[in-house]
């Protein structure tokens, strides 16, 4: 996946991405890190073909995002957001099948050994049979995320998807998809607030504020102070953690 001098603005809105280029690295770890309101979720949904670049675009294959049929996007992009409730009422293990019908195909079909696998994953086996429901939103956030991976999809594209979890899951959930990537070779794409974690799990850092792709980098050329600290409008320490590494942390001033 290529964007190619993308830039972006909302209706009636001023400009907010402006000229971003960049390749995403296939089959690997991909984490967009920034602070609020910098264009990351824009980014993504740019990426993922849910809305249009105003000018640029965003290649996948040679071809532009937004003209690939939906049908064929979706076998090869699949984004785990929080989705409606429509499925509330449904078992786990039938929202999980539902990912299989992004692509669009009534007569999509999913074997109960591909969705059992899915499920363990995820760490779902002892929800399977519950209702969605029945759920707390760190469940939930794991049903959507194995729902997205019954897409069977090459790139997995992901929005802050430990904002619900406890600390036990994030990194549950850091370990899925460190597996994801290693085993099957999906390319991860993800905003991740705790820069930590992007640090840690990522191949690929893109740093970006007000719009502008302002760094790219592997995760060990990014550990500058200066640089973090410009981007974040506050004072940062790299510190040396025994056992783990740098530790980015945040002193307020
Ligand atoms: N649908 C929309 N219509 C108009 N403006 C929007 C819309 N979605 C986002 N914006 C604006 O675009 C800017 C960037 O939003 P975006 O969600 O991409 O940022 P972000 O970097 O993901 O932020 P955060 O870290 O707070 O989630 C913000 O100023 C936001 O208010």
């Amino acid at each position: 996946m290529e964007l190619n001098q993308v830039s972006y603005h909302y209706p009636q809105q001023p400009a907010l991405l402006q000229k971003v280029s960049a390749t995403v690295p296939k089959g690997r770890i991909l984490s967009i890190i920034g602070p609020n309101g910098a264009g990351k979720s824009t980014l993504l949904k740019l990426m993922a073909g849910i809305i249009s670049p105003t000018n640029g675009e965003v290649l996948l294959n040679n071809q532009s995002v937004t003209t690939i049929p939906r049908k064929s996007l979706a076998t090869q992009i699949a984004v785990v957001s929080q989705q409606n409730d429509v499925f509330d009422d449904m078992p786990v293990i039938d929202v999980v099948k539902t990912g299989r019908l992004a692509h669009h195909n009534l007569l999509a079909t999913i074997s109960d050994a591909e969705v059992a696998k899915y499920i363990e994953a995820t760490m779902l086996s002892n929800l399977a049979h519950r209702p969605l429901s029945s759920l707390s939103g760190g469940q939930r956030q794991r049903v959507w995320l194995a729902s997205a991976l019954a897409q069977d999809p090459q790139y997995l594209l992901l929005d802050e998807p430990t904002t619900y979890l406890d600390i036990h899951y994030q990194a549950e959930l850091m370990a899925i998809l460190q597996r994801l990537n290693d085993q099957k070779h999906i390319t991860i794409i993800m905003v991740l607030h705790d820069i930590n974690q992007a640090f840690k799990i990522s191949d690929e850092l893109w740093l970006v504020k007000n719009g502008r792709l302002v760094q790219v980098g592997k995760p060990e050329d990014c550990y500058n102070r200066e640089l973090l600290a410009s981007i974040f409008d506050t004072n940062i320490q790299i510190v040396d953690v025994p056992n783990y590494g740098k530790y980015i942390v945040e002193i307020p001033s």
